[in-house]
């Protein structure tokens, strides 16, 4: 049976080293841990992101900017992936795209447990791997594993390397023995597995002999790599049976021209091998093979993987697996970001699933209002910016009538304007299903974003940085009440018509004020500034909205609290007494 003999691999072991040290005058720069000695999860298949290194070595056009790199390991890393490559030390002749690897191992932040290997093709690019180790001795290291690569045909290794694959041996040979007396980790890759560019169809033998060399070097693991991307599950399956025949399969990486990397990943797993080169949003491609597509897009490899028997090995920021919707974020963002398609069909139906999912709650907005957001800029009287909506129906009878009113909400702390789009459908669905009874009429609705918060919060980003950091948050101590001041401020300036960008008059607006906890103080702060807002009804709201987990422990207090709080009185005059009694300057003004 095959899966007996699948399982009877042998699991490939690390070359480690001990602590750090200096040997023959070099320093040892990792202290690699040694690898659990706890029976091996046979499921467990690790992820080898290789978008940063084999990826964006193929980017035509533009050089990519070194903190791009560092923005992408950054954000692979913080989606749960353990393994990633950085870039290669390579003549920028050779590979332009990878000039700058030295300034993105620095500037990483580099996380424990978490590998940034780079390539080195010969001792030349070892020589500055270590001498920028030399120069920057961090903990953890800049880097603890290097890889050495060749191909399993003569015409593509003379292409990639300017030389034959055995001369390629003979150079990484004293490599690899350098770099492990280094204290680094080596693996390495064997191109071209299946089928060469050049010379057609590949002789497995030789994948094996070169395979074995590699492994005989020293390295811990080697990849095998479909560079072209033509091999189909059962090549993959012949390929392996006969490499296995002299090593341990470990490894594989596959490019998905063809579209048969994921099924040619489960001919791999039937055959042993656990972990997979994969890259974000299938970045890649193969320079001496016209046609090729990038790698097998990481994307598409965790979500085939999903809910089977094998679990994705990850760090916690993935929750102890790779976070799929994460990954198709960066696949968006690194692709657009180099204006070049996202070819993995996962992503490609993610943002399809989660386009649907926008436009069912668009859709939720049943009441069909036309929206129009404004940037108010009240200078020179308030010095921060506003961001203003504005709802109304096309086909409203409303818009001349006298009666009718227009609705002003204003949110909480740690809110935005679109806080109350849920609120404004419900009360529209309700005076839908009253109409003819009801009298309310409703003309037109704003919301407005306070300058800290929401839209407007992105606009007054360094204006904020320079010394607004406390307005319009909610404390217990006096200090809130000057924060709502601000807020305050600006929603006296938006609906007395001061300021620009929004041309619009209320004066003959019948103006209903809704307020929800700071916005609540705030309106009614507003209040108490000149010339007056005619406000028909102001409705203030106290209502504490959270997650249900977050409410479990307060919840019922906050809410019976707000409950037991008096919101009646006889008349205008008793309700300004009580205010007046309890000292409440928010009350006071109301009045
Ligand atoms: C290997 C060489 C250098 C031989 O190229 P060569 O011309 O025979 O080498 P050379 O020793 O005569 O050097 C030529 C020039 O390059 C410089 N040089 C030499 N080495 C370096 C270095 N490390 N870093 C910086 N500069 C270097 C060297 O100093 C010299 O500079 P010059 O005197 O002309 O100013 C060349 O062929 C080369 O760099 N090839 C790049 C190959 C490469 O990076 N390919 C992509 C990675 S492999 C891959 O993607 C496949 C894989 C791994 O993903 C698996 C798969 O999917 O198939």
């Amino acid at each position: 049976m095959i899966s007996s003999r699948i399982h009877n691999l042998k699991p490939l072991r690390w070359c480690t080293s001990g602590p750090f040290r200096v040997v023959a005058g070099r320093r040892h720069y990792a202290s690699i841990p040694k690898p659990p000695r706890a029976k091996l999860d046979e499921n467990v298949v690790n992820i080898v992101e290789v978008g940063p290194r084999d990826g964006l070595q193929n980017e035509k056009g533009a050089i990519i900017p070194v903190d791009v790199k560092i923005d992408l390991i950054n954000r692979l890393v913080r989606a749960g992936i353990t393994n990633v490559e950085a870039g290669s030390f390579v003549s920028p002749k050779w590979v332009p795209q990878m000039a700058g690897t030295a300034e993105v191992l620095k500037g990483i932040s580099r996380l424990p447990n978490v590998h940034y290997a780079v390539l080195v093709p010969n001792q030349k690019g070892l020589d500055d791997l270590l001498a920028l180790l030399d120069q920057n001795p961090t903990s953890p290291p800049l880097t603890d594993e290097v890889s050495v690569f060749t191909g399993a045909t003569d015409a593509f290794s003379k292409a990639n390397t300017n030389c034959t694959v055995a001369e390629s041996l003979d150079r990484l040979r004293p490599v690899t023995r350098n770099a492990l007396d280094s204290g680094l980790r080596v693996r390495g890759y064997v191109s071209v597995v299946i089928v060469c560019p050049f010379s057609g169809r590949v002789d497995y033998k030789r994948v094996r002999e070169v395979a074995k060399e590699l492994i005989d070097m020293g390295c811990y693991e080697v990849s095998l790599g479909d560079t072209v991307g033509q091999g189909r599950p059962h090549d993959i399956a012949e390929m392996l049976e006969e490499v296995k025949k002299g090593i341990p399969v470990s490894k594989l990486a596959f490019h998905d021209t063809y579209g048969t990397g994921v099924a040619n990943i489960f001919s791999a797993l039937e055959h042993g091998v656990r972990t997979f080169d994969s890259s974000v949003g299938g970045l890649g491609g193969c320079p001496y093979s016209p046609g090729a597509t990038g790698n097998v897009a990481t994307e598409d490899v965790l979500y085939a993987l999903q809910e089977s028997k094998y679990h994705i090995s990850g760090s916690s920021f993935g929750g102890g697996t790779i976070d799929l919707e994460k990954i198709s974020d960066i696949g968006w963002w690194i692709s657009e970001r180099l204006g070049r398609e996202n070819v993995s069909r996962v992503s490609r139906a993610i943002r399809a699933r989660r386009n649907r999912e926008d436009e069912k709650r668009l859709r939720i907005m049943t009441t069909g209002f036309l929206t129009q957001s404004f940037v108010f800029d009240p200078r020179p009287s308030y010095p921060l910016l506003s961001v203003v909506k504005r709802y109304w129906k096309q086909d409203s009878p409303y818009f001349d009538d006298l009666d009718a009113l227009t609705l002003f909400f204003i949110h909480g702390a740690g809110f935005h304007k679109e806080q109350w789009e849920p609120s404004i459908d419900d009360l529209q669905s309700i005076l839908d299903r009253k109409s003819g009874t009801s009298n309310v009429k409703i003309r037109e609705i704003w919301t407005m974003d306070a300058p800290n918060h929401g839209d407007a919060g992105v606009l007054n980003e360094h204006a904020l940085k320079l010394g607004y950091q406390h307005i319009c948050t909610f404390s217990y101590d006096a200090s809130s009440l000057v924060a709502a001041e601000e807020l305050a401020r600006i929603i006296h300036l938006f609906l007395s018509g001061l300021g620009t960008g929004v041309d619009h008059d209320f004066t003959g607006h019948n103006l209903v004020g809704i307020g929800h906890s700071m916005g609540a103080a705030c309106l009614t702060l507003s209040l108490g500034y000149y010339p007056k807002i005619n406000f028909v009804s102001i409705i203030l709201c106290e209502i504490i909205i959270a997650p249900g987990k977050f409410m479990l422990p307060l919840g019922d207090l906050l809410i019976s609290g707000t409950e037991s709080k008096r919101d009646i009185w006889a008349s205008k005059e008793e309700a300004y007494i009580f205010f007046k009694s309890k000292g409440s300057r928010f009350g006071t003004i109301a009045f």
